[in-house]
This record gives structure tokens, sequence and C-alpha cells, in this order.
């Protein structure tokens, strides 16, 4: 992902030498005479693995008219509009002048965020100045000797760490528009209508795991191992989201969760997703795949994935890696089968997938199981056969009585898919208990086969004529 840093600074502090630093060539004029740089250049800078557009702000005293405060401010000003973050240069050995303060003023009313940087502080130098530049109210100064090279450490740390903010705010964009997305999908839903799916649109997915379950060997095995070897190939992108390709004539996009956990350590050594992290992936994804590693037990971590995946209304498949490490497959399939059932009684049936990413094996089973999750999610049941169900499930077993009397179903019907949602009328809807509840949620999912999604069934109040009439009466 790229932003754009402003350098901006009073004359002669070492803007064009920290541009011409950043971008590795001469493309600045550099002098010892104040202003020498004549017009704002902009260049592709690289630090570390970080790549960003600089501009270089110098030259300022050459304009003609007004002060040189005035000009300064149109020309910060510029820059500030331009850029998604300031760097403000002091010359350390000067020290703070009047004019660095006028800088500060503009830059701390503006909304674009700042880093302060003392530059000329190679071998220690500047020490006085630096202290000074506390006074500027931008918080600690970064000592830094553009002409050196010192201090770009902490300048990366520093730009790291922006970058990382930007990306969260894509991501969370990301999110935004995903959601938006489905509501248009859901907009005009007809339980009666075909599911068809929208092939125009991107498949959505998360594969979230603990550390070292083999996320990243389960991605390369997923896109081919040399693509990604040898960079993006036509069918394949990258983006600071996450990765999209097609699959049988389908757009998947994938989301990028060891991206953002590797791009997390570079600032903070994360060892796992952020909460916020996990999500924002899983708010994103139509279908979840939390990733076990059958050598390693079934564990809380992975069960509060589960129950984020059951809130957000999610699909949901389970994966379990390096099945080539497991001498007795069926005992193990058994006895994790038996855990997730009692784990997890509110998503009954998830599908499990068995495989191999380090070898392959299994490995083509992935994308038709969560092709089938993201198909159930989308169900729609007609409503004629959602009623003939219900009169069964009722004549079955009856909701219970409330207050001495009877309390009867009226009819169901879909209201929305993405999850399966489901209505039931009755004039007391509130008298039918959250049990009652769950034992037609298991009955819908039984009945018209919707493993590994949540299920939503809401209570309706119908109006109830014969109240009316005898009232009137
Ligand atoms: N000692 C020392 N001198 C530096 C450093 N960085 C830049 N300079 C010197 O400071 C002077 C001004 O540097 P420039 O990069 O032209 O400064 P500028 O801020 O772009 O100046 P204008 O173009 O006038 O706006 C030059 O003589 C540089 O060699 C540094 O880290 N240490
Ligand atoms: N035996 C075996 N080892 C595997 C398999 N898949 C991954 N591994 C190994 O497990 C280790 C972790 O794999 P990664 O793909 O780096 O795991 P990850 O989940 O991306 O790890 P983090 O980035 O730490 O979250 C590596 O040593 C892989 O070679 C598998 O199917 N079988």
């Amino acid at each position: 992902m790229s932003f754009k840093v402003a350098i901006v600074g009073r004359p002669n502090v070492g803007k064009s030498t920290l541009f011409n630093r950043l971008v590795g060539k001469k493309l600045a004029l550099v002098d010892d005479t104040p202003g020498v740089t004549r017009d704002r250049r902009e260049g592709e800078a690289r630090l570390g693995d970080l790549s960003f557009t600089i501009i270089d702000t110098a030259g300022l005293e050459e304009a003609a008219t007004g002060t040189l405060e005035a000009r300064m401010r149109i020309g910060t000003e510029r820059a500030i509009a331009d850029a998604d973050l300031c760097l403000l240069l002091i010359d350390a050995r000067a020290g703070v002048t009047p004019l660095d303060k006028s800088f500060s003023q503009i830059l701390r009313k503006s909304p674009t965020p700042v880093i302060l940087a003392a530059n000329k502080c190679e071998g220690g130098a500047g020490k006085a100045g630096r202290m000074e530049a506390y006074e500027l109210g931008l918080g600690a100064p970064l000592p830094l000797s553009a002409e050196h090279g010192e201090g770009l450490g902490d300048l990366y740390d520093a730009l790291a760490q922006f970058a990382k903010g930007l990306e969260a705010d894509d991501a969370g964009q990301a999110v935004e528009d995903a959601l938006a997305e489905e509501q248009d999908a859901d907009a005009g839903f007809d339980p009666d209508a075909p599911y068809e799916p929208d092939l125009e649109a991107p498949l959505r997915v998360a594969i979230i795991g603990r550390p070292n379950v083999g996320k990243s060997t389960l991605v390369n095995q997923l896109l081919g191992e040399d693509r990604m070897l040898t960079g993006p190939e036509a069918g394949i992108t990258r983006d600071s989201i996450g990765i999209e390709w097609e699959w049988r004539g389908r757009r998947v996009k994938l989301w990028d969760t060891a991206g953002m956990r590797r791009r997390a350590r570079v600032t903070e050594k994360l060892e796992k997703l952020s909460v916020a992290d996990t999500l924002r992936a899983v708010r994103f994804a139509e279908v979840v795949v939390i990733l076990l590693d059958a050598t390693q037990p079934f564990e809380r971590q992975d069960l509060h994935i589960a129950d984020l995946v059951e809130q957000e209304g999610r699909g949901l498949l389970i994966v379990v890696n390096k099945w080539d490490m497991v001498a007795e497959p069926q005992e193990v399939l058994r006895v994790l089968k038996e855990e997730l059932e009692r784990l997890l009684p509110q998503i009954r049936g998830v599908p499990i997938v068995t495989l191999s990413a380090l070898t392959g094996r299994g490995t083509d089973k992935l994308m038709p199981a969560i092709e089938r999750v993201h198909t159930f999610w989308n169900a729609r049941v007609p409503t004629a056969r959602l009623n003939r169900w219900m009169q069964e499930a009722v004549s079955r077993h009856q909701p219970p009585a409330a207050h001495g009397r009877p309390v009867n179903l009226k009819y169901i019907s879909q209201v929305k898919s993405r999850p399966p949602t489901f209505a039931v009328f009755s004039s007391r809807a509130d008298d039918v208990p959250t049990s009652y509840r769950r034992y037609l949620v298991n009955g819908l999912r039984e009945t018209f086969d919707l493993p590994g999604v949540p299920i939503r069934l809401f209570m309706r109040k119908t109006h109830n004529p014969y109240a009316d009439r005898k009232k009137r009466s």
C-alpha cells in the first residue's frame, strides 16, 4: 500500500538531502545556499520494505511576492492537502527558530499526521536543538542525519506504524464495502425465487487459525507455489486486503490474515492476530475457514473464532491441516466431530475437510467445500415448503402452553438469506420459549440441509382478529 509523505520545513534544514537519500537518486538539487530547491519534487521512495511517494517542498524563498511566512504557509498548506503524512524537519544544530514554530503551528492545526525530525544529528550532535524541539508540541523529535544516513531505522519504525494504521483503515473500508454489497444482494429477496450465484461478485473467504497451523502453506498450495514465488501473474491480483483469483470461472477473494500479521509484526512483534483484525476478517468474509493443526487439540482460541463467525452470521468450514502427520485418521476425525458437536451446538454439522497443505493431498476438496457452504449461506427455502414443514414440526411437538392457553404458530417465511433468516408469525410470539425456537432451528437445519451456517429465527407478532372483534363488541 502506498502513501504520500511531504517533507516540510524552513529553508536549509536538509529537506532535499533527505529526499535524495530516500529516493536514492539525485533528483533534487542540493546546495548550501538557502532556497536552492526551486520546485517541489516528487519521487518514489523506499525505506526497508516500505515504499511511498515523497514530496520535497523546498524553494520557498524563490517566490517573488509576499512575506516568507505567507509563502511558506501557502506552500505548506498545499503539501498538507496533498500528503497523507507530513515530515517536519528542523535543523538540530541551529535549534528551533521562529520559522520552525510557524511551521509547527500550521501543522498542528491540520488533520494530517506529522512526524517531527531533527536533522543534522550525526554523531550525537545537535542535542540541545533536539531538546528544544519538544517545545513545538509535535511529540518527541526523531534524531536524523540525512547526509550521513543516520536515524533511518527510527524513521522506518515511525513510517511503518503509520502505514499499518492506513492499512487498518483500508481494511475497515473493504469490510464496509463488502457489507454494503451484501445488502444490495439482499435487496429484493424472494424466498420463492431460486438462488443463483452472482458470478460477477467475488466469493469472499478468510482463512483464520492459530500461528503455525499452516495458513501460508495452504494459501501457497491453493494458488500454486510457483506462481507465488514468481510474483503475481495474470489471474492473480494482490492488494492490501487480500488475494484475488479465479476458480472454475468464479472470482474468489481471500482475506490475507497472514499478511496482516506479517505487517503487524514489523512494528509490534505480534505473535497472533489481534481481536480487531480477526473480527474484520470475519465480517469481510462470506465463508470463514478455521484452520486447525491435526497434531494440536482444538483450543479456546479456535472456539472463540467460531463464536465470532456465528455472531456475525457467516458461513463456517473447519479445515484440519497436517493430515499427513496423523497415524489414525478415523479416530482423530471421530474425536474432533464429537468435540465440535459438543462445543459448537449453535452451528451444528459444520463440514470438516482434512488435508495436507504441505503435500497438497486433499487440497482439491477445499474450494468445492467452501463453495458449498456459500450456497447454504445463500439458501432460499420456498414459503410453501417451509409451512408444510412447520405444520409437521408442530404436530410432532407443540409449543408449550403459556398462561394456560395454547400458543399457535400461524406461518413461517424466510425473510433473508446470508445467513438464512426466518420469521415465524404468531399472535403470541412473546410466549414462545427459546428452547422451542431452538427446536425449530434444528429442524430447519436438518430438513433443508443447512450445515455450517448460522440460522436466524425471529418470532413476529400477528394481529389477532378475534381479540379485536371481542373488544369492539
Ligand atoms: N551536517 C549536516 N548537514 C546536512 C545534513 N543534511 C543536509 N545538510 C546540509 O544542509 C544544507 C541544506 O540542505 P538541503 O537539503 O539543500 O536543504 P533544504 O531544506 O532542501 O533547503 P532549501 O532547498 O533551501 O529549502 C546542505 O549544505 C546540506 O549538505 C545533515 O544530516 N548533517
Ligand atoms: N507436516 C505438515 N507440515 C505442515 C503442513 N502445512 C504446513 N506445515 C508446516 O507447518 C509450519 C507452519 O506453516 P505456515 O504455513 O508458516 O503456518 P502459518 O499458519 O502461516 O504460520 P504463522 O505465519 O506463524 O501464523 C511450517 O513448518 C510448514 O512447513 C502440512 O500439511 N503437513
